[in-house]
C-alpha cells in the first residue's frame, strides 16, 4: 500500500482529483468505481473545477458506484442515486448512459446484481476505484464479517453504520436496513487502482487497522492489503494512530 497523509482535507481532495483528472486526461474512456458518502465530495468538487475551468471532458467515462440502499427508489432524498446527480454527474459533461448504480428498489434484485458483475467484466473492469472507509473499517457496505470471497449482493446494515448514517436521514429509523454493495470480490478483483480516502479523527483506528493491522475480515478494508495497487490518502486526523510507517510502505507525506 501507499500512504499519502496530508495536512486536511481539503489538500485530500486535491491530491484525489487531481490524480483521477490526469488519469482521464490520458485515457478519456476510463472507467471509474465511485463512492458516496460526505468524504469523496471535496474531490468531486474539483473534478467540477477541472471541468469547468479546464475543460476536463467525461463523456467517454464510464462510472460503476459502489452500492445503494434497498428499499429506496432513486428519487428519494437520500438514494445514492440523487446523491451522485447532485453532487457529481450533473455537474459535468458524463453521459447517462455511461453511469452505473444499483437499484435498491427493483424485484429479482439477486439477478441485477449479476448483471451488476457482468457490466463490469464487459466494461473491461475498472481503472480506478474509490474508496471512502467506515469507521468500523467497512468498504462500500461490506461490513465486519464480509468474505473476500463475496461479490455484488445484498448486505444487512450493522447497527454502527445505520447509526452513522441516520444524520442524513434524520431519524435513525428511516435508515434503511439492507444495501446492495459490490463485494470485496468485485473490488479486488476488478480495480486495477485503488484510491481509499480517510478524513476525520472518527476514521483514526480503521485507518490503523487496515494499514499496520493483521488482514482480517473483521475489519473488512485490512482485505486491502491483498491487492497490489492501493493508495492511502488520510488527512492527519484520520492517520493519526499509525504507529509507524512500516518499510512495505511507501509513505509520502506532502
Ligand atoms: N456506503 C458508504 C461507504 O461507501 C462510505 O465509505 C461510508 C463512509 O462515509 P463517510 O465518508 O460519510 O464517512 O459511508 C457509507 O457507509
Amino acid at each position: 500500500m501507499e500512504m499519502i497523509v496530508a495536512k486536511n482535507y481539503e489538500e485530500l481532495s486535491q491530491i484525489s482529483a487531481q490524480m483521477i483528472a490526469e488519469f482521464i486526461q490520458k485515457k478519456q474512456d476510463a472507467v471509474l468505481g465511485l463512492a458516496t458518502g460526505s468524504t469523496p465530495v471535496g474531490m468531486y468538487k474539483k473534478l467540477i473545477g477541472y471541468h469547468n475551468k479546464e475543460g476536463l471532458d467525461f463523456s467517454k467515462i464510464i462510472t460503476f458506484n459502489l452500492d445503494e440502499y434497498v428499499g429506496i427508489s432513486p428519487n428519494h432524498p437520500q438514494s445514492y442515486h440523487k446523491f451522485m446527480k447532485e453532487t457529481f454527474f450533473s455537474h459535468i459533461n458524463i453521459s447517462t448512459s455511461n453511469i452505473h448504480i444499483p437499484r435498491g428498489d427493483q424485484p429479482q434484485i439477486e439477478k441485477q446484481c449479476e448483471s451488476y458483475e457482468q457490466a463490469i467484466k464487459d466494461a473491461g473492469g475498472i481503472d480506478i476505484q474509490v474508496l471512502g472507509i467506515g469507521s468500523n473499517g467497512h468498504i462500500g457496505f461490506n461490513e465486519p464479517g464480509s468474505s473476500p470471497e463475496e461479490k455484488t449482493r445484498v448486505v444487512q446494515l450493522t447497527e454502527s453504520t445505520i447509526q452513522a448514517n441516520a444524520r442524513f436521514f434524520g431519524d435513525e429509523a428511516l435508515v434503511p436496513r439492507l444495501a446492495i454493495s459490490m463485494g470485496i470480490k468485485t473490488i479486488l478483483e476488478s480495480s486495477k487502482k485503488i484510491i481509499l480516502l480517510a478524513s476525520g479523527e472518527e476514521k483514526a483506528n480503521a485507518v490503523q487497522g487496515m494499514i499496520e493491522g493483521e488482514i482480517s475480515t473483521q475489519l473488512p478494508a485490512s482485505l486491502l492489503q491483498l491487492h497490489k495497487n492501493v493508495i492511502v490518502i488520510a488527512d492527519q486526523p484520520a492517520a493519526k494512530n499509525l504507529k509507524m510507517i512500516n518499510k512495505s510502505l511507501n509513505s509520502v507525506y506532502v
